[in-house]
C-alpha cells in the first residue's frame, strides 16, 4: 500500500516568527511518533533556510512553490532548482493553478520545470485541474489528460517513476468547495490510467497522486479514504498546526 502524503502548500503567506510558531505547532504535534502519514511544507523561497533550520531531523520535510526551468544565468527574480537543492529542498510544486492563471504558464513550460526540478534531485509535485466552466463543459478529463499528458511526454519513464502529481480543481481552491470523494476518486483514477500507459502497472500504483482544494480536517479522512487518493496538498489549513495535523491524523 502507498503511505500517504500531505504537503502544505503556504502560498504568499507567512513571517519568520509566525513560520517559527507553525513549524513548532507541527513538530510538537507529531510527537517524535511515527506519523501516519509522510508530510512536508512548500514555504515562500525566502524562508526555506529558516525551513531547513528547523525542520532537519524531523519528521517534516520542506519544498518549495515554483522553480526556474534554467540551470543559472541572467534570469532575474527567477530561483534555480540547485538553488532549492542547497536548501535540501525535497520537493518543488509545478504548476499550480495559480501560476498557470496568474503567470501564464502552459504546459510545456510546467513539464520543463518538472524536468529541470529532477534533473536537481528534487521531487516535483505536478499540479492538474480544470476549472469550473471547463468542468461544466464537461472538459475536465480532456483538460487534466492534456496537462499530465505533456508532462509524460517531456519526461522518461523513469524520470514519471519519481514524480508526485497534485489533482487540485481550480473551483476548488481556497473557495470552502471541495469535490466530492468520488469526483475526485473518478479524475485520479483517469490520471492513474494515464501514468501506467507511460510506466506500467506497478510503477503506477507505487505512484502518489494528491488531491487539492479545500481539504480539511473535517473531509480529508473520507477523500483520503478513496483508492487512488493518496493524501492532499493543503493551502489554507497549512497554515494552522492543529489543522495541518489533524489532516495528517486523518490519513
Ligand atoms: O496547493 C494548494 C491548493 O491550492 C489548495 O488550497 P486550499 O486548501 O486553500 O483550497
Amino acid at each position: 500500500m502507498r503511505p500517504k502524503l500531505v504537503v502544505g502548500n503556504w502560498k504568499m503567506n507567512g513571517s519568520r516568527a509566525a513560520n517559527a510558531t507553525l513549524l513548532s505547532g507541527i513538530v510538537a504535534g507529531l510527537g517524535g511518533a511515527k506519523a501516519k502519514a509522510a508530510c512536508a511544507v512548500c514555504a515562500p523561497a525566502p524562508y526555506l533556510a529558516q525551513c531547513q533550520e528547523l525542520l532537519a531531523g524531523t519528521p517534516v520535510a520542506w519544498g518549495a512553490q515554483d522553480v526556474s526551468v534554467h540551470a543559472s544565468g541572467a534570469y532575474t527574480g527567477e530561483v534555480a532548482a540547485a538553488m532549492l537543492a542547497d536548501f535540501a529542498c525535497r520537493y518543488v510544486i509545478v504548476g499550480h493553478s495559480e501560476r498557470r492563471a496568474y503567470h501564464g504558464e502552459g504546459n510545456e513550460l510546467v513539464a520543463r520545470k518538472a524536468k529541470a526540478a529532477l534533473d536537481a534531485g528534487l521531487t516535483p509535485i505536478v499540479c492538474v485541474g480544470e476549472t469550473l466552466a471547463q468542468r461544466e463543459a464537461n472538459q475536465t478529463a480532456a483538460v487534466v489528460g492534456e496537462q499530465l499528458g505533456t508532462v509524460l511526454e517531456t519526461l522518461s519513464p523513469e524520470e514519471v517513476t519519481k514524480i508526485v502529481v497534485a489533482y487540485e480543481p481550480v473551483w476548488a481552491i481556497g473557495t470552502g468547495k471541495t469535490a466530492t470523494p468520488a469526483m475526485a476518486q473518478e479524475v485520479h483514477a483517469q490520471l492513474r490510467a494515464q501514468l501506467k500507459v507511460r510506466v506500467g502497472k506497478e510503477a503506477a500504483q507505487q505512484l502518489h497522486i494528491l488531491y487539492g482544494g479545500s481539504m480539511k480536517p473535517d473531509n480529508a479522512a473520507e477523500l483520503m479514504a478513496q483508492p487512488d487518493i493518496d493524501g492532499g496538498l493543503i493551502g489554507g489549513a497549512s497554515l494552522k498546526a492543529a489543522e495541518f495535523l489533524a489532516i495528517i491524523n486523518a490519513a
